[in-house]
């Protein structure tokens, strides 16, 4: 597999898109980073290569052929752990005459770079990882289709380490031709994939054990950090990697059984796996791409391993995080939510600032594993807290909960009428109160396009809300009477001016981090009053914040 290092595409031309870097390489395919034009949002766009060497198509025909059939097989598709496709474009510039396949960002990376940065995975992250890409294999064959290249360069982390299955350049429906033999990836393909295997098996219909043995070599993969030897070369997994549970290296191993009768489907393969250790958030840090490292919640690293490193890392965007975050305060050592009973808690983090990301993070991962792996539970509390996950949204983080209650309403004419005409007000002491106020509903609501009318664009300020927003959607919560109170406020700068600084003291009251069904994950304490200085500018004759200086605590 090639690294961004040596990808040396030229940057084709997307109409309505901007392109930003390349995410990746494959045999028939560039992957580049895209902004659309008129929102903003940010997809990854497949861009395929004619006459790739390695890859399925040589013509510029069976590579339109191909994307076309790739496209119309994940739109029939939808899981929470399978990549979601939205469009499928054609293709400007030096690419002219191909077409792209747009689909959904996955900013944390490929469980390929992450084997590279890390080398091997703990026996928790193992099982984050496998149980939901078991789910979406388990998925993909009850509708007849087999992925036919599971393998870390396929599966991708969203922001909070959701794994998510990717690349159906070689997937086959039932009724589909026969594969081409030896397609798939070398170390995760059956043995024997390029001969017919045990003639009962025949290779006029889709066979999901191939996918299942895929999926259990890469298994081997994150735990030993080398591809599985046939069945007769391979060493017991519990001699190589001494911690692995055994009911662990039992459904792996089975998994891996030459003959593919003997293995397991891939719904007993998820359940042995979950059932067989606790899950544990992804350390992402240290694989993927520099500019992601703000928007990555997955990061362990600032909580214990190399805080100083981390926390460097994060740059100068920290320093409004910081201050802004204080008026989001999380408790101080409250245990945080787990789906489990006997699955691990987080450790306590570090202070400052790393504490409360990392609360965020591991909340959200935990609340993401809850999801991810609550499959085959039966207990009562299981299924209360699954029916509460797919209530809110937390089940499918990538994408935006269908929220029920008029939650996330874009529209602000619903506001109190105090509210929106306060935030007209040409007086900045009235406009921030009003701001203040409409921010709390954005997150105490999650109504949080109503952040467009607090924050002003392509400030510090609205990038940092847009990392607390991110972090409710994908938790799919609410901050629940959120309340923060302005006091002893004065304006400096010029009263005409469009640009002023607002002296105040900000206190926030204590509020429960709620689902959308009302659950409660968690609640925050009530802030110590703090000293801000917002930065306010005005344009469209309204006021918005463009940033806050930290003038110290209160008193
Ligand atoms: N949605 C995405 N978000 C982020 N990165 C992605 C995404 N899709 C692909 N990538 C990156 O691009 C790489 C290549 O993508 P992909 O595997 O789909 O290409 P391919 O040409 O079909 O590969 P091959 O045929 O060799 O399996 C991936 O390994 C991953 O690093």
């Amino acid at each position: 597999m090639e690294t961004l290092d040596t990808i040396a595409a030229v940057a084709p031309h997307i109409p309505g898109y901007v392109i930003a870097r390349p995410l990746g390489q494959g045999s028939s395919s560039t992957v580049w980073l895209a902004t659309r034009e008129k929102d903003g949002a940010r997809f990854a766009v497949k861009c395929a290569k004619a006459g790739a060497a390695g890859g399925l198509a040589t013509s510029r025909a069976e590579v339109l052929a191909d994307a076309n059939r790739e496209m119309r097989l994940l739109s029939q598709l939808k899981h929470k752990h399978l990549i979601r496709v939205h469009e499928i474009l054609h293709m400007g510039g030096a690419a002219e005459g191909t077409l792209g396949i747009v689909m959904d960002y996955a900013a944390g990376g490929s469980l390929a770079n992450l084997m590279s940065a890390r080398g091997k995975l703990t026996v928790g992250e193992a099982v984050t990882i496998l149980t939901p890409i078991a789910q979406a294999l388990d998925y993909l064959h009850a509708n007849g289709t087999e992925h036919g290249d599971v393998s870390p360069g396929n599966v991708l982390f969203t922001a909070v380490g959701m794994p998510l299955l990717a690349d159906f350049g070689v997937a086959a429906k039932v009724g589909d031709k026969p594969h081409d033999l030896g397609v798939g990836t070398p170390g995760f393909m059956e043995p024997g994939s390029e001969s017919p295997v045990n003639g009962d098996i025949s290779r006029d219909t889709i066979q999901p054990q191939r996918d299942v043995y895929a999926l259990g070599a890469v298994g081997w993969y994150c735990l030993t950090g080398t591809t599985p030897e046939q069945e007769q070369d391979r060493p017991p997994l519990s001699l190589l990697v001494p911690e692995v549970p055994k009911a662990l290296a039992a459904a792996l191993e089975a998994a891996l059984s030459a003959d593919p009768r003997k293995r397991p489907s891939a719904k007993e393969l998820g359940t042995a796996i979950f059932r067989s250790a606790a899950p544990e958030a992804l350390d992402l840090s240290g694989a993927v791409h520099s500019s992601v490292i703000p928007e990555l919640l997955t990061r362990r690293e600032i909580l214990g391993r190399s805080p100083r490193r981390a926390t460097r890392s994060l740059s100068r965007t920290t320093r409004w995080l910081k201050i802004w975050w204080r008026l989001l305060p999380f408790t101080r050592g409250r245990a945080l939510p787990t789906a489990e009973p006997g699955h691990r808690r987080s450790r306590r983090p570090g202070g400052g600032l790393g504490r409360r990301l990392v609360l965020l993070a591991v909340t959200g991962v935990l609340i993401g594993a809850a999801s991810w792996i609550l499959w085959q539970q039966n207990s009562t509390t299981t299924a209360m807290v699954k029916q509460a996950a797919m209530e809110s949204g937390v089940a499918d983080p990538g994408e935006a909960a269908e929220a029920p209650h008029g939650l996330d309403q874009t529209d602000a004419q619903d506001l109190p009428a105090a509210l929106a005409t306060g935030l007209q007000s040409e007086d900045p002491l009235v406009a921030v109160s009003a701001l203040s106020a409409v921010r709390d509903i954005a997150l105490g609501e999650r109504r949080l396009d109503l952040l467009d009318l607090v924050n002003a664009p392509g400030s510090q300020a609205e990038a940092t809300d847009k990392q607390v927003s991110d972090y409710l959607r994908d938790a799919g919560t609410a901050f629940v009477g959120l309340h923060t109170a302005l006091t002893a406020l004065t304006v400096e700068g010029p009263a005409q001016s469009d640009h002023v600084l607002v002296e105040v003291t900000a206190a926030t009251s204590g509020y429960e981090e709620r689902l959308v069904s009302g659950a409660v994950v968690r609640t925050g304490a009530a802030g110590t009053p703090q000293q801000l200085r917002l930065d306010l500018v005005r344009s469209d004759g309204r006021w918005r914040i463009s940033g806050i200086l930290d003038a110290g605590p209160a008193g």
